[in-house]
């Protein structure tokens, strides 16, 4: 690692191949960037899975992949470096500020918007989570530059542009917005949408250190207190090894017992399909697919749950989807790997008890 600034241009040629030849006040922008989101010297998984879809973008463009950091002094940014060049980042840049501690919107979008004022990225990735979304949209206004939210696809199109898609008009439709005539060309990211790289240990790279301009005095907002977020369960929803969801094959809101029932007993997560939700079953932050949580589990039980297409684009990343479905024909069977064809309302107990008893033979076999 060296605090040397980056230099102007990965090796490669950029934009080789490329049909569309950039306007000049566009010529300075190189590098694809990711917001390496840390909060309380934790990082969040999603900027990992960022770096490894950028590292895919920044390969297409022929340009280097950066994280951008911001950090308290000693939030473990060394740590955070390290795990970010072993997931592809090529260079880090790094802000290190008493004023950055905590997550405040006026000192991270001063802070991010003087970043890409200095280094000029042309493609800045943030995930669209709490923080992220707070703090694009202020630095998108503030840059005056476009902003293409809630992603779940990224490309690069033939003329070298950013080609983001997201759902639009309630998730009738996918849209996806190409955004040549802006720099940087800027959009958040749905967490566990895009698959978590492999770690490459031992991989290195160069970190460009830059101060921050800003007084405590300058921020209208002070931190009084911090108070335990009363939805991180829909984080760990996002990030669960192993996920059981019901949903209208249940037929009433008290047979989702059986599926809090199963995933407790398996540390498990649980969720459900939105016309569930849309029952007042179960509260909005348990909706998986399209327009609720993406998933990618070791396992996913889905019970009475028919494999809609917003459903289904949801879990498709999970390792392996075990369906239980009183219908052979539901499609749900056409992408799970393992099927139970049965009544759910017999089936989750069943699986309930069998998995608590192995559980406990285990325990006493130490
Ligand atoms: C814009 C838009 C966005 C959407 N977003 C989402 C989204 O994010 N997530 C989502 O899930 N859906 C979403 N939907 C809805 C989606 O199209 C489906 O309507 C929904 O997924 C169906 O939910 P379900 O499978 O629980 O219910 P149903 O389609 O009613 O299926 C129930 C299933 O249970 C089975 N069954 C019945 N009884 C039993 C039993 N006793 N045991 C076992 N199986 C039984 C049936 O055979 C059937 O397959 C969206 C729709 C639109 C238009």
């Amino acid at each position: 690692m060296s605090d040397k600034a980056a230099p102007a241009a990965a090796a490669g040629g950029s934009r080789a191949g490329m049909k569309k030849e950039l306007p000049e006040r566009f010529r300075d922008y190189k590098h694809v960037w990711v917001l390496i989101e840390m909060e309380r010297g934790v990082v969040h998984p999603v900027s990992w899975e960022l770096l490894g879809e950028g590292r895919k973008l920044a390969d297409k463009l022929g340009v280097e992949l950066a994280g951008a950091l911001l950090a308290g002094p000693g939030d473990a940014s060394t740590k955070a470096i390290e795990e970010a060049f072993s997931y592809g980042a090529d260079l880090v840049y790094l802000m290190e500020d008493p004023l950055l501690a905590d997550y405040r919107n006026q000192p991270y979008a001063a802070a991010m918007t003087d970043l890409v004022n200095t280094f000029k990225p042309e493609i800045l990735l943030m995930g669209a989570t709490n923080l992220g979304r707070d703090l694009a949209g202020t630095v998108a206004t503030t840059l005056a530059t476009g902003l293409t939210a809630d992603c779940t696809e990224l490309a690069i199109d033939h003329e070298g542009s950013l080609a983001a898609t997201r759902p639009t008009f309630g998730g009738t439709l996918l849209c996806t917005i190409h955004t040549l005539n802006f720099r940087p060309q800027m959009a958040t990211i749905r967490p566990r949408v895009m698959a978590m790289p492999e770690a490459q240990e031992g991989r290195t790279g160069r970190v460009v250190r830059h101060s921050l301009v800003m007084a405590e005095s300058d921020i209208i907002t002070k931190i009084l207190d911090f108070i335990p977020d009363a939805n991180m369960d829909k984080a760990q929803l996002a990030y669960a090894d192993i996920v059981v969801a019901g949903g209208m094959g249940l037929g009433r809101p008290e047979n989702f017992k059986l599926v809090t029932d199963l995933a407790q007993v398996l540390g498990a997560e649980y969720g459900c399909s939105r016309p569930v939700v849309q029952k007042g079953w179960m509260p909005a932050e348990r909706q998986i697919g399209q327009t609720g949580k993406t998933i990618r589990p070791r396992l996913y039980i889905a019970a009475g749950i028919s494999g809609a297409i917003q459903h289904r684009v949801g879990v498709e990343g999970s390792d392996i989807v075990l369906a239980i479905n009183t219908d052979p024909n539901a499609t749900i069977f056409e992408f799970a790997h393992m099927g139970i064809v049965g009544d759910a309302l017999q089936i989750l107990p069943a699986l309930t008890e069998a998995f608590r008893r192995r559980l406990a033979v285990n325990r006493l076999a130490g």
